[in-house]
């Protein structure tokens, strides 16, 4: 079933895909809220969250110490990259190190790697926690998760702007060159999904309003939940994927938006992960003259592969 947030206009695909229950064969496209709308009872909110809201774990809101955040391979990583295109070579995947990046499909570029620590998983998972019990107001995290916190909300947007502009994006250019067009990925909607036997236990098949996500467990005991992969949504030849993911804590996998994806139902436990969904300002919210959209339309396929997040008109 597809919920939609008050704000969230659901598509004729989303509608009919709320009435189908043979939701394996139609993905709906998620999406979040438009950064360019966000409206003055958000900023609101944030200013009061600022004000009233005692953190737990206040070190968690700042980068200032990459260390105890992220795993020591995966710094590593990011030094070579950013080494690499300082002096001018192009960096290439076979230079990371040995052990850092698992490719999990060629064909749909799909990747998996140790990202955050664990330490740094547990302590979001109990600030999370303490938000939800201090009464503020909470938004739900986008139009088919009901339970979960919006980071970029809550106060975590400054260091999660540092996160991609220092850490993801440059491994994000070197692993979907496509996405390096103007500032590469340049902004995201960053969210915790919530999974528990008494709330939502699985998510439906579904593609992402980003160019890229990041999808990080952080715990905390769970049993299922894996995660499915049924191929690209604008590529039929690989629609007969069929790939199943477990989770693992502060291990991130990576993959392309249009990437169609499901959770598996957990059996047991919670679920908590940390979803990015990156995305490229030129790709979205450059105006293209009537001809341009034409070619572009007859080049995708796909007319809503622009204007994500506007809603749509019929
Ligand atoms: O449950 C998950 O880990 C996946 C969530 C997801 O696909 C999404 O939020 O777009
Ligand atoms: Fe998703």
């Amino acid at each position: 079933m597809v919920v939609a947030e008050a704000d969230t206009i659901l598509t004729d695909e989303e509608r009919n895909a709320s009435d189908n229950d043979e939701e394996d064969s139609k993905p709906v496209e998620r999406r979040a809220i438009d950064p360019a709308k966000i409206n003055t009872m958000q900023i609101e909110k944030l200013a009061m969250i600022t004000e009233l809201y005692k953190p737990l774990h206040s070190e968690l809101y700042d980068l200032n110490d990459p260390a105890s955040m992220l795993e020591p391979v995966f710094l590593e990583a990011v030094e070579s990259i950013q080494a690499q295109t300082e002096s001018g070579v192009a960096a290439e995947i076979s230079s990371l190190p040995a052990s850092f990046l698992t490719c999990l499909s060629e064909a749909t570029r799909l990747y998996q790697f140790a990202m955050l620590r664990r330490e740094w998983c547990l302590k979001l998972v109990e600030e999370l926690q303490h938000f939800e019990k201090s009464g503020m107001p909470l938004a739900r995290p986008n139009s088919m998760n009901n339970y979960g916190t919006i980071l970029n909300d809550i106060g975590f947007l400054p260091m999660l702007n540092e996160l991609l502009a220092y850490h993801l994006n440059p491994l994000c250019k070197l692993l979907y060159p496509a996405w390096d067009e103007g500032g590469g990925l340049d902004h995201h909607h960053t969210f915790v999904v919530q999974y528990r036997m008494a709330e939502d236990r699985e998510l439906k098949f579904h593609f992402d309003d980003a160019e890229v996500t990041l999808n990080v467990c952080l715990g905390t005991e769970f049993t299922g939940g894996a995660l499915y992969f049924g191929g690209l949504f604008d590529a039929p030849e690989t629609h007969d994927e069929s790939l199943a993911v477990q989770h693992q804590l502060g291990r991130a996998t990576l993959h392309l938006g249009k990437h169609r994806h499901a959770a598996k139902p957990i059996t047991s436990g919670e679920r908590y992960n940390m979803i990015m969904w990156m995305r490229n300002f030129c790709k979205r919210y450059h105006t293209h003259s009537e001809a341009e959209r034409d070619e572009d339309q007859h080049h995708h396929g796909h007319s809503h592969e622009h204007g994500h997040g506007h809603g749509h008109s019929h």
